[in-house]
């Protein structure tokens, strides 16, 4: 993934709204700020239908705001391999091997099927699977596919990554396994981050910032000062976690459950 590097991401006042079947809308995102610096690792909260995934589908140029500005260094966001994204649900074309669902992503740009074959091996190489580029998708374990996926990003040399609950699927093992891949992979090229989760351990092993979203806004912008390199195990035992953690927990719970609602919850225990 070297040569990649990060760019500045922008939202200035962005709504988006949806039809529902049936009339009338749904403001997924509402008069949203938030700037994001070059290289900087992002981590979005909060609670189910609160924007998030809106918001990484804005910051890709797969769907226009309504209202408000995206951008990425100055310019409207466009959909390709400058901006890599990493879905909960692999998305690999199951007829094509390894190394083609990695390659595939360069067809636009390289030409030459060697080309493409050596950049996607040097891809799998950085997730550890060069050894199965000739296997397919059906081969595979969910985690060694959500690894192509990420692969299949990273051969684009993104400047920018979104992810949305990339791991979510993943076994609580292999799942840990990719979160510290990921540090590694991020600390090494620093593409600027957008990284959608419902785990905030997750969010505080990876971000430098934690953004938590409610009805389509910036609800809180927490600063994750833990040292890096970062493993779970440094981050867990650093004096700081539990403050951060438990700070962002209550956050979080009180705006899934309604703010009264969690009142209740916590002078009840
Ligand atoms: N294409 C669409 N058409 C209609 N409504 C939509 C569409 N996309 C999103 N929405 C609505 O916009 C709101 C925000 O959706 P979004 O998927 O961004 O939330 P989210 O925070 O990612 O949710 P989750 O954590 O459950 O994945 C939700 O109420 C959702 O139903």
């Amino acid at each position: 993934m070297s040569g990649a590097r990060g760019k500045p991401l922008r939202f200035e006042r962005v709504s988006k709204s949806f039809a529902l079947q049936g009339g009338g809308c749904k403001r997924a995102v509402d008069s949203l700020e938030l700037d994001i610096g070059a290289g900087e690792f992002v981590a979005i909260v909060g609670p189910s239908g609160c924007g998030k995934s809106t918001l990484l589908r804005l910051a890709d140029g797969l769907i226009a705001p309504d209202t408000g500005r995206v951008s990425v260094d100055g310019s409207e966001p466009r959909p390709g391999p400058d901006i890599g994204f990493v879905f909960q649900n692999f998305r690999l074309i199951p007829w094509r091997t390894v190394s083609d669902n990695v390659g595939f992503a360069l067809e636009a740009s390289m030409r030459s099927t060697s080309e493409r074959r050596r950049a996607a091996l040097d891809a799998l190489d950085h997730v550890g699977l060069a050894d199965w580029a000739d296997q397919y998708p059906s081969q595979l374990s969910g985690g060694m596919r959500q690894r192509v996926a990420l692969a299949r990003v990273l051969v684009g040399k993104p400047q920018i990554l979104l992810m949305d609950e990339p791991f979510a699927s993943l076994d609580a093992q292999t799942r840990e396994f990719m979160q510290e891949d990921l540090v590694a992979l991020c600390e090494q090229a620093k593409p600027t981050v957008l990284f959608v989760t419902h785990s905030i351990d997750e969010a505080l092993l990876l971000a430098d910032r934690v953004i938590v979203m409610a009805e389509g806004r910036v609800v809180n912008d927490i600063d994750v000062s833990l040292p890096r390199p970062r493993s779970t195990a440094s981050v867990q035992t650093d004096p700081a976690y539990a403050g951060i953690r438990n700070a962002l927990w209550r956050e979080v719970k009180a705006l899934a459950l309604g703010r009264s609602a969690f009142d209740r919850a916590t002078e009840a225990t």
